[in-house]
């Protein structure tokens, strides 16, 4: 039931998944094993969405979208457990899809919901990959909506598509950033083990620790701030940005102040980090991380970063971030719910808010300062054309082609690295570094 309440309210409401499954959990906990049951229906019946409104349509006389709201969130959810759940057998989740119509108020449609689900069953998954059309094929088989395979084939071609769609149907694992002003990587793996979390090393950053095992959060660890949970892409911004101790640092859109916490452990705690963000309850977040750390150098402040230019010092900072709010289409494992919520016109509308705070933030950067601009999304609009446009319009500001030294990988676009999900496990992001020309002063 819990898991039909969670999944009615992120399809209907729009509620993001994270945050309804973590209310649901709180309000009314589960055994840790039922949780994670509820959690992998939750995850994987939005994951595969369309897949599962397909194969149903197959069986359906009805439209689907005709359905009752109830009814359809119950069949979509027992669809993804008979077809892509190994563990659950086929009369189980027949037989608990029809419990749940009769306890959700749905009993008198408890024969259609198990003809339904009959049908399903001896059906099985068509063979999507012997679709042709290969837009089609990509967002049948690994769950996308078709715009959105189509504006990635139209610019990475079908197979970095198809790889990058495939990847976004994995699972996804929780990442740990060692907190090195306190320990490293080799001694925190050896103490997580201690307390039952099993890791292993990234292959991304030196930084991370990816969980196989166990509950990190539980971890007394996690509160002396020896590690903090932030994905291995993210941990690559503070070394595009390549802070150093004494240096000043704006940190435009920070909240909840994951990497504002990385630049300032990888400056020794020794400078400041100006840590801003447009939500005045959302410096709360940014100061508790900062003190579970034992970081004195950040300072978090509430200001729109569009409006930076008027309320910043002006050349003053040695290095600027500008981790920008953008549609997380990089992060489709662990967030799946955002490839059905967003919408190509929100993508536009966030480009124009990308640039100008882009603009708004370069006015704080010192001549021979870098300015980093990054994204958890993987959609050229967003990021390409936004260091373009940026570009063009601030001739003083150039690509800092010395980012993949930094980086350690090759990029096609030197100063620009995207990196796919399917390359590294990691999220899919995007890192522009640019430099502000003129002598440090
Ligand atoms: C990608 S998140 C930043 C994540 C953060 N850098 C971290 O590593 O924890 C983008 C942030 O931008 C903030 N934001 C959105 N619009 C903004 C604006 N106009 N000015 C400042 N911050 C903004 C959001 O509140 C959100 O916290």
């Amino acid at each position: 039931m819990q898991a039909a309440k969670i999944l009615d309210r992120v399809l209907f409401d729009r509620a993001y998944s994270h945050l309804a499954l973590h209310e649901a959990l709180r309000e009314q906990p589960l055994e840790e094993v039922d949780a994670r049951f509820v959690t992998e229906v939750v995850y994987g019946t939005i994951k595969r969405l369309n897949t599962i409104d397909d194969v149903l349509g197959r069986v359906m006389k009805q439209p689907l979208r005709k359905t009752d709201r109830r009814v359809k969130t119950i069949l979509r959810m027992s669809v993804y457990q008979l077809l892509f759940m190994d563990r659950v057998p086929e009369r189980a989740a027949i037989h608990e899809g029809v419990e749940l119509a009769k306890a959700w108020g749905r009993g008198g449609l408890k024969g259609f919901v198990n003809g339904v689900l009959r049908n399903v069953a001896r059906q099985g998954l068509p063979d999507y990959r012997a679709l042709f059309d290969p837009v089609q094929r990509i967002a049948l088989s690994t769950s996308h909506p078709e715009w959105l395979v189509r504006t990635w084939i139209n610019t990475y071609g079908e197979a970095v598509t198809e790889a990058m769609c495939e990847a976004n149907a994995e699972r996804a694992y929780t990442t740990l950033r060692v907190n090195r002003l306190q320990t490293d990587r080799l001694a925190l793996q050896e103490k997580l083990e201690a307390d039952g979390v099993k890791t292993t090393p990234g292959k991304l950053s030196p930084d991370s620790l990816i969980v196989m095992e166990g509950q990190a959060l539980h971890s007394a660890l996690f509160e002396r701030g020896a590690f903090s949970f932030q994905d291995e892409s993210s941990m690559r911004v503070t070394d595009a940005l390549d802070p150093q101790p004494g240096m000043r640092v704006l940190d435009a859109c920070a909240a909840p102040g994951g990497k504002a916490a990385h630049i300032a452990e990888r400056m020794n705690d020794d400078g400041e980090v100006l840590a801003n963000d447009i939500h005045d309850h959302k410096r709360t977040l940014i100061a508790e991380q900062a003190e579970r750390l034992g970081l004195e150098s950040i300072n978090a402040q509430a200001s729109d970063a569009t409006e930076l230019a008027g309320n910043i010092e002006t050349k003053t900072y040695d290095r600027v971030l500008v981790d920008a709010p953008c549609s997380g289409l990089g992060v489709l494992r662990a967030k799946p719910d955002i490839k059905w919520h967003i919408d190509p016109k929100e993508i536009e509308q966030l480009a124009a808010l990308q640039i100008n705070i882009l603009e708004a933030a370069a006015h704080a950067l010192k001549p021979g300062g870098i300015l980093v601009y990054s994204t958890c999304t993987v959609m050229p609009a967003e990021n390409e054309d936004v260091i373009a446009a940026f570009l063009k319009n601030n001739p003083s500001f150039e690509l800092d082609d010395t980012l993949d030294a930094r980086l350690g990988l090759e990029t096609e676009n030197p100063g620009q690295r995207l990196i796919f999900p399917q390359q590294y496990d990691s999220d899919g992001f995007f890192i522009a570094a640019m430099k502000k020309r003129g002598d440090q002063t």
